[in-house]
């Protein structure tokens, strides 16, 4: 098997403008090239807008790069992210388990553990309701729970370190750490310094959809660091939307 669990060669996403500059896209992503082998930790920073969650999505396969090739070779794949995708008039246990699902796991699997994902949430009889009846922080935590017990082969996190109550987020960092000491592989996405300095082995910087910087996690956030102390974010040949373009 090959050592590389996903790698990306030139891979670009563009999104539509709007209305006043028809036919002109966005390229949220441009030329990014990654080889994410199997166990790596890579944190990724960038400013906001920088291209992080795009990133994450076209790894998850969630979209399909407008330019690129994108290989492949690991099995179940995750992504964690605040905006989950869950089907909201399901409960929190048949979102579990379409979620599984379409991870690639078989529903024996995610069955085994669904009673470790309803312990894990401490969502106790909103398990089982429809999930159009839970705060958003339940949300979150269904999602946590189900990361952290499904096991996915890679796993893909955008921002959601502090979940739920001060109790789910020493219990959620417990279970995260866990995940950076096992030989799972995880792409964290995160503007928490010390988190990434911690967690992570590797550091890509992105900026305006490109790739800055990829290394050691302290010499990437030392150029960082300085980059945002000069307040001049590395500048690119790529039209941006002005300040006066509709949002
Ligand atoms: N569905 C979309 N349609 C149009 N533009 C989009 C879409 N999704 C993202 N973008 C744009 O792509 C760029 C990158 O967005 P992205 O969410 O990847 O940034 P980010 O680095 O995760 O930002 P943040 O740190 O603020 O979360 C932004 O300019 C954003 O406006």
């Amino acid at each position: 098997m090959s050592d590389s669990a996903i790698r990306l060669c030139g891979v670009g996403v563009a999104f539509p403008m709007q209305r006043r500059l028809m036919g002109q896209r966005f390229w949220a992503l441009d030329h990014i090239d990654l080889d994410l082998k199997h166990g790596n930790k890579l944190g990724v920073i960038g400013r906001n807008g920088a291209g992080k969650s795009t990133l994450l999505r076209v790894l998850a396969g969630a979209i399909e790069p407008d330019r690129g090739e994108i290989i492949r070779c690991h099995g179940s794949i995750q992504l964690l992210a605040i905006n989950l995708g869950f089907v909201h008039y399901l409960t929190g246990r048949d979102n579990a388990i379409l979620s599984g699902l379409l991870q690639g796991f078989d529903r024996r699997t995610i069955e085994s553990k669904l009673e470790r994902i309803a312990e894990f949430s401490g969502l106790g009889r909103f398990f089982d309701q429809p999930i159009n009846t839970y705060s958003s922080g339940m949300v979150s935590r269904l999602g946590f729970s189900l990361a952290m017990q499904l096991e996915p082969d890679v796993l893909l996190i955008d921002e959601t370190l502090s979940v739920g109550d001060a109790e789910f987020r020493e219990k959620s960092s417990k279970a995260l750490r866990e995940k950076f000491d096992s030989d799972q592989t995880v792409v964290l996405v995160s503007h928490n310094d010390s988190t990434l300095s911690r967690l992570c082995d590797r550091l890509l910087w992105v900026e305006h959809g490109r790739s800055i910087m990829l290394g050691p996690a302290d010499e990437v956030l030392e150029s960082y660091r300085r980059s945002n102390a000069d307040e001049q974010p590395p500048s690119r040949d790529l039209p941006l939307p002005s300040e006066d373009d509709e949002l």
